[in-house]
């Protein structure tokens, strides 16, 4: 009976998605970003650097946007335009011959223009929306105009590793990879020499080829930047430093980053004015503490975006959350939205290929769901590759998966978060979450993985029921829509005679995969918010023994039961089987990070007592939330809200 009732309601479902689709999909291949695209107009030229940056000081823009002459300047979104103020036609080659894009996107617009005359930038922009090139263009140009001959190919020959003109910081080495890779596209027709440098891979290597080579703009992960400018003896230096930028900025401190941003501010040229660029999607507080310490206080703009009462994810992304009613419900609801999905996707040509990414928090999960995706591909039962991606993957197996999932038409990359931020796979159609995420910002840079470039896309979390008071409130005022076409997602196995057959196939997997995962798997999903830990006792253990078929739960040790305060709530404890929990405990980065655990607060900046440049930043700041603060001020929300709807 169930079965015949999975067919139905997949039947509906199927409809429900392909007029899903059909919107997306419509959505999906622009000419250029909207926006941009729709002001795009021939300019007349501007006479002067002077007059341009008399114009964009952000104040004047405001001011002078009324009279009709200035109004030409505030309309340039060309790219061509801007060789008419000065910017290096090397570069606009670059971006206009090379990359093709013409228009510039509403970010690109409002921050190059303001960045080009040096004044530091604090700016926001939704996810998927052009930061990369908005920050890149002007820090290349920065670095020719304080040294013309870098604009010619020549200056590559005399490039040295101890003259770096220009740095930026990425909270991830993917992401430190993928910037590079851009800014190499950008300085093809120049003499600028771009390296990276990222945690996980031979520091020996990098140096012997930065040393080689030269580096003009160095990319990196504040760790590995932070070891090469201590070492006396790594020949890198950057006395004439012109830029630097953090991308992903709120990111940086999350992940506990704030001694090697102190160290490395330490080591910068202090007799040389700098300029310094701070972006992100997300401007929680800690960016403001972090502009406080690196930006020049009377001398930044912040390029806000986003209009006041949007929301930071775009509005023709669908976000669907399905309650699943138990642990044990989670993979086979995921198989069934995947069949359907990628089924939907066959059968309708107009549709571009299911291409998704599924967030787990921990990266146990992201290794048991790799096992059971790359199972299911054995059986026969799925016919997409699969990937996966976690911290304790080695750099390489992390490069090469994401190379290889970005370069595939269809397929499912399992990630934690180090995929969250920045990565620009194309055409994601689908981004999956497992239970509530650590945090708001998570959400939302996740869900920005699709829907990139103006495309379409949609979005899902999956949320089991102890996770589910957490996520509501993480996640208030985001129009999520409870859906309920996944007839896997709310099975009561305690009820059903015959395991349905999502869950049946599921079952068998598991058997298949070594006991060690599985006990990883049980253990690391203690770490997460949760409001009743003794429910996720049960739940877990239910899950272990109906959906694996163990004859009992994992057994976890007396100490580490002890310390999660869970020495009588039904835990399966023995001695003797501590290893894998307590090596799980001591992995820092386990939440999929690229470092240590959650280290939040930034203490040691801090706060101006009055005429702070920096409040005005903090007022304007798009949250959208955090959540108490919100449903204080008794914004937004409304219908069709997360919270009113779910
Ligand atoms: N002017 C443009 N016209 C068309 N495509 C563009 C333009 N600028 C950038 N792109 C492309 O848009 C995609 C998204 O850009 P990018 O990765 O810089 O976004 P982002 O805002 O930094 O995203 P995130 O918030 O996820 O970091 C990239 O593939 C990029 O090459």
């Amino acid at each position: 009976m169930f079965r015949t009732g999975i067919r139905r309601c997949g039947a509906l479902a199927r409809v429900a998605t392909s007029s899903t689709k059909l919107l997306s999909a419509r959505a999906a291949f622009p000419a250029s970003f909207s926006g941009a695209a729709s002001v795009s107009r021939s300019v007349a030229p501007l006479k002067s650097f002077a007059q341009f940056n008399r114009l964009y000081s952000a104040d004047a823009a405001v001011a002078e946007e009324k009279t009709p002459e200035n109004a030409a300047v505030g309309e340039i979104t060309a790219f061509r335009d801007l060789e008419a103020i000065g910017v290096h036609r090397n570069l606009l080659d670059a971006i206009t011959q090379d990359m093709r894009y013409e228009s510039m996107t509403p970010v690109q617009a409002k921050t190059i223009n303001p960045a080009l005359k040096g004044t530091d930038i604090v700016a926001q922009a939704k996810t998927g929306t052009g930061k990369t090139i908005a920050f890149l263009l002007p820090l290349l140009q920065r670095m020719i105009e304080e040294d013309p001959t870098l604009a010619t190919r020549k200056a590559a020959r005399s490039a040295r590793s101890d003259d770096i003109r220009g740095i930026v910081l990425s909270p991830t080495r993917e992401l430190a990879e993928q910037i590079a890779t851009e800014a190499k596209r950008l300085c093809r027709r120049t003499g600028l020499v771009v390296q990276s440098a990222v945690g996980g891979t031979q520091k020996s290597a990098m140096l012997r080829q930065t040393q080689r080579q030269g580096c003009h703009l160095l990319v990196a992960t504040p760790g590995r930047l932070n070891d090469l400018l201590e070492d006396p003896n790594s020949g890198i230096d950057a006395p004439k430093l012109a830029a630097l930028v953090l991308d992903e900025a709120d990111r940086m401190l999350d992940v506990g980053f704030e001694k090697e941003l102190n160290a490395i501010q330490s080591y910068l040229p202090k007799d040389k004015v700098r300029q310094t660029m701070l972006v992100s999607a997300t401007i929680p507080d800690n960016v403001i503490q972090l502009a406080r310490k690196m930006v020049r206080p009377h001398d930044f703009e912040f390029v806000q975006t986003i209009p006041e009462h949007d929301t930071l994810t775009h509005d023709r992304i669908p976000q669907h959350v399905v309650t699943v009613s138990s642990w044990a419900n989670v993979f086979p609801s995921l198989f069934e939205l995947v069949d359907r999905e990628v089924a939907a996707a066959k059968e309708d040509p107009s549709l571009p290929p299911f291409k998704a990414i599924v967030y787990f928090n921990t990266t146990s999960m992201v290794e048991l769901a790799g096992e059971l995706g790359y199972q299911r591909r054995q059986s026969g039962q799925l016919r997409i590759p699969t990937f996966a991606i976690q911290s304790q993957l080695s750099q390489f197996q992390r490069t090469k998966a994401a190379d290889m999932f970005r370069n595939s038409r269809t397929g499912i990359l399992f990630s934690s978060d180090v995929t969250a931020r920045g990565m620009d796979f194309p055409n994601v159609t689908h981004v999956i979450q497992v239970d509530a995420p650590r945090e708001r910002e998570s959400y939302i840079h996740r869900l920005g993985r699709t829907g990139r470039q103006d495309k379409g896309g949609e979005g899902w979390l999956f949320v089991p029921p102890m996770s589910a008071n957490s996520a509501r409130k993480l996640l208030r005022g985001l129009p999520l829509k409870p859906n309920k076409t996944l007839e896997s997602a709310e099975v009561d196995l305690n009820a059903v005679e015959e395991l349905p057959a999502y869950h049946e196939e599921t079952k068998n997997l598991i058997q298949a995969l070594p006991r060690k995962l599985m006990a990883g798997a049980y253990t690391s999903l203690f770490g997460g918010q949760l409001t009743d830990r003794e429910q996720l006792v049960e739940d877990l253990n239910d899950w272990a023994v109906k959906g694996w078929g163990w004859p009992e739960p994992p057994a976890v040790s007396h100490s580490w039961a002890r310390n999660q305060g869970l020495l009588n709530a039904g835990l399966n404890i023995q001695d003797g089987h501590s290893e894998r929990m307590h090596r799980d405990e001591r992995r820092g980065d386990r939440f999929g990070g690229d470092r240590r655990g959650d280290r939040r607060g930034g203490g040691r900046f801090e706060r101006r007592a009055s005429q702070d440049p920096f409040a005005e930043m903090g007022r304007r700041a798009r949250r959208d939330g955090p959540p108490q603060q919100r449903s204080r001020g008794g914004r937004r929300g409304g219908s069709g809200g997360f919270e009113s709807s779910w």
